[in-house]
């Protein structure tokens, strides 16, 4: 069988959650992506790598339109959720954003209590009618980001009151307040300390369960560590994709062989 240039091997992959054909990505005259094919598994974790401005960011900011909040940036191309072309004009992106839940590299907690940070978003969303169903959210969302039990007796107090790496697990369990079924993840351990770092590596594990994952790094030990299928991106391009320990043992790209083993980056 012919492999198109750019399509993907799907070695151990789950279920397809996103499809991703021909994108190219411009920033006024820069080309930013191109023609980037993917298939990204359901309920598991697909970690984007390679050399700082290769464009993982930016391709990861387009599987929820994030892009679009940037002026000078022009999509081009299908991605598609679950079968549908999250690029329609019928879908409306804040909705998308529901589904396709976004944590940044910088913890980025609201100016306002824990309680309030994870109510936010089942609240503007319509989620929730009675208080009663607001606090089961609210516990069960801490829950599942493991910080439930360090914050349970202090829901009132602000949430920029708590360390890094409990701030980014406040940002996460945020996220899951709105039920997504993809995170989109942009280097999120990157500002915290390695205890910290290891807590979120640990969440994302447990995460994997319920939700899709996709995590830009520019840790190759963290890709190992928590990915079970990695992406290598190279000047805009898509290199190579494939099972995580594929990737890092028996990549078939000289590029990425190269940028695992050190050569550059
Ligand atoms: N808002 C923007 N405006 C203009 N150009 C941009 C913008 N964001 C990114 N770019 C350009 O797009 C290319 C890809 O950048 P991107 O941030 O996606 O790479 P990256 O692989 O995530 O890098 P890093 O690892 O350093 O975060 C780079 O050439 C960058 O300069």
């Amino acid at each position: 069988m012919t492999q198109m240039p750019g399509t993907i091997k799907a070695a151990k992959m789950t279920d397809t959650k996103i499809s991703a054909r021909n994108v190219q990505v411009y920033y006024g005259d820069t080309h930013a992506i191109k023609d980037v094919n993917i298939e990204i598994g359901s309920r598991a974790v697909t970690a984007f790598i390679g050399p700082s401005g290769c464009g993982k960011s930016t391709f990861l900011r387009c599987l929820n339109r994030m892009n679009d909040t940037i002026d000078i940036c022009r999509v081009e191309g299908n991605i598609d959720l679950d079968g549908e072309d999250i690029y329609d004009s019928r879908v409306d992106p804040v909705q998308l954003r529901a589904k396709v839940g976004m944590v940044f590299q910088k913890p980025n907690p609201f100016p306002k209590s824990i309680y309030d940070n994870i109510a936010y978003g089942p609240r503007i969303h319509g989620l929730v009618r009675k208080k009663a169903e607001l606090d089961e959210i609210v516990a069960s969302s801490l829950q599942k980001a493991g910080l439930w039990n360090e914050v349970k007796d202090r829901l009132d107090g602000p949430g920029t009151g708590l360390s890094g790496g409990q701030q980014q697990r406040l940002c996460i369990a945020r996220a899951i307040a709105v039920s997504p079924e993809v995170i989109l993840m942009d280097e999120p351990c990157s500002a915290l300390d390695p205890i910290a770092t290891a807590k979120v590596e640990e969440l994302i594990d447990e995460l994997r369960e319920n939700f899709t994952i996709v995590i830009v790094t520019h840790s190759m030990q963290q890709a190992a560590r928590v990915s079970q299928r990695t992406a290598f991106f190279h000047m805009g391009n898509l290199v190579e994709i494939g099972d995580t320990q594929d990737i890092f043992t028996n990549p078939v790209d000289k590029r990425t062989q190269d940028y695992i083993t050190g050569r550059f980056g």
